[in-house]
């Protein structure tokens, strides 16, 4: 990958690499975009093939962030972290401590919190040394685990993509097929099991599947089995890119809505699932409940106020989709330019003003 001309296409701000050798912390931040205010986006620790698809990964899911956090509203910009390693057992506590001291250095520019392979321990660790850091305990008045949250998100924007596809907005009875059942997913099928609904699932994680199929009676599936099951809605809740050449021809879903990060491959796929009259939630506007979460620490956490945040993204669907019919165009095109119609206003409403509060004379 040419870096800095991948980085200018899709005009990413900044790319900050952390390595100490003593804790094996090897680190990628990325920083899309902060009009609208410092980023904010998770730490991811995964084991990647190279050193390439880790960075390629934290830019992605960075320029994700910018457009979540501009379609809920929050007044921040997109950042994200990748960190190297398997999170099973490559983590100790110099490690988050030095990535700690890291996020510091860029002096609130970017925040953090949890994603994939993190949990609330590692950013309690973070925040002995910073604090740029959310998701931490409640025990510092914090808002804890965002994945509970972000469930609940994605059950209300699945609510509102079912109304468009079957005209109603009740899952009772219909089948959901759902891939990854992890932190996210589980409080998911715990939703959709309560208004009844029907679980098809599938994980990497034979503990995680007997889990759903224990809990919610849920029925089990093989990983490559999951795009071809008859169902109503497919729920994408592990990683990324599992909308592609090779999955769209199997769905029989009328509506796609999940968790998970990136989930069309190329942006091309959201064209074709559009042509193919499935309703898709785009993810990182049905994905929010996490970061609308999260973000509400920094007024001071209050719950009740972040759960009616997040009921909005119900709303959001809908106006997602009602851009898209307006404008014949899919979804994921539709989500894309009320992002950037608002980080545009933003960018404009700014140029009036003085940034940071440093006047220019302050240079003499
Ligand atoms: N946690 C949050 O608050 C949050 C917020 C927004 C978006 N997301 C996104 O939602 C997704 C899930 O997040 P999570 O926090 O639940 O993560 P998680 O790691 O707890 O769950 C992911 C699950 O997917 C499984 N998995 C991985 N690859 C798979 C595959 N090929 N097939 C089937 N299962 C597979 C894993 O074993 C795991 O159980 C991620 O893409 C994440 O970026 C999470
Ligand atoms: C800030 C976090 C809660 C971010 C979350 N992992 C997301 O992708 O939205």
């Amino acid at each position: 990958m040419e870096m800095f001309k991948y980085m200018e296409m899709y005009d990413y701000e900044q790319l900050v690499l952390c390595q100490d050798k003593q804790s094996g912390l090897k680190a990628i931040i990325a920083i899309h975009d902060t009009t609208l205010g410092p980023a904010l986006g998770g730490t991811r620790m995964w084991t990647y093939e190279t050193e390439e698809a880790a960075i390629e990964d934290a830019l992605r899911l960075a320029k994700g962030m910018t457009y979540k956090n501009a379609v809920a509203g929050l007044n921040l910009g997109g950042g994200k972290t990748v960190i190297i390693g398997d999170p099973r057992k490559d983590k100790n506590e110099e490690m988050f401590r030095a990535f700690g001291r890291y996020i510091q250095g860029l002096n609130g520019r970017y925040i953090t919190a949890e994603d994939v392979g993190t949990t609330v321990a590692d950013m309690d660790l973070i925040h002995e040394e910073t604090d740029f850091v959310t998701g931490i305990s409640p025990a510092f008045g914090s808002s804890g685990n965002p994945s509970p949250v972000t469930a609940y998100g994605v059950y209300r924007g699945m609510k509102a993509a079912a109304k468009e596809a079957f005209g109603t907005d009740s899952l009772e009875g219909k089948i959901v097929a759902v891939q990854g059942v992890g932190n996210v997913a589980y409080t998911l099928c715990k939703y959709l099991h309560e208004e009844g609904a029907q679980l098809i699932v599938t994980d990497i994680n034979k503990d995680a599947v007997k889990r759903a199929v224990e809990d919610f009676g849920a029925k089990a599936v093989e990983i490559d089995e999951i795009y071809s099951v008859d169902c109503d809605i497919y729920a994408p809740c592990a990683l990324g890119a599992s909308i592609n050449d090779q999955t769209i021809p199997q769905l029989k879903a009328k509506v796609i809505a999940g968790a998970a990060n990136n989930q069309l491959r190329e942006p091309r796929h959201g064209d074709v699932i559009h042509e193919l009259g499935i309703v898709y939630a785009p993810d990182y506007v049905i994905n929010a409940g996490g970061v609308i979460n999260v973000a509400d620490e920094l007024y001071g956490y209050n719950y009740d106020r972040a759960i009616k945040k997040v009921e909005l993204i119900y709303d959001n669907i809908e106006k997602v989709i009602d851009i898209a019919k307006r404008d014949r165009i899919p979804t994921y095109k539709a989500a894309d330019r009320l992002a950037e119609e608002r980080i545009e206003r933003m960018r404009n409403s700014r140029s009036q003003f003085l940034q940071n509060g440093h006047h220019i004379l302050s240079r003499r």
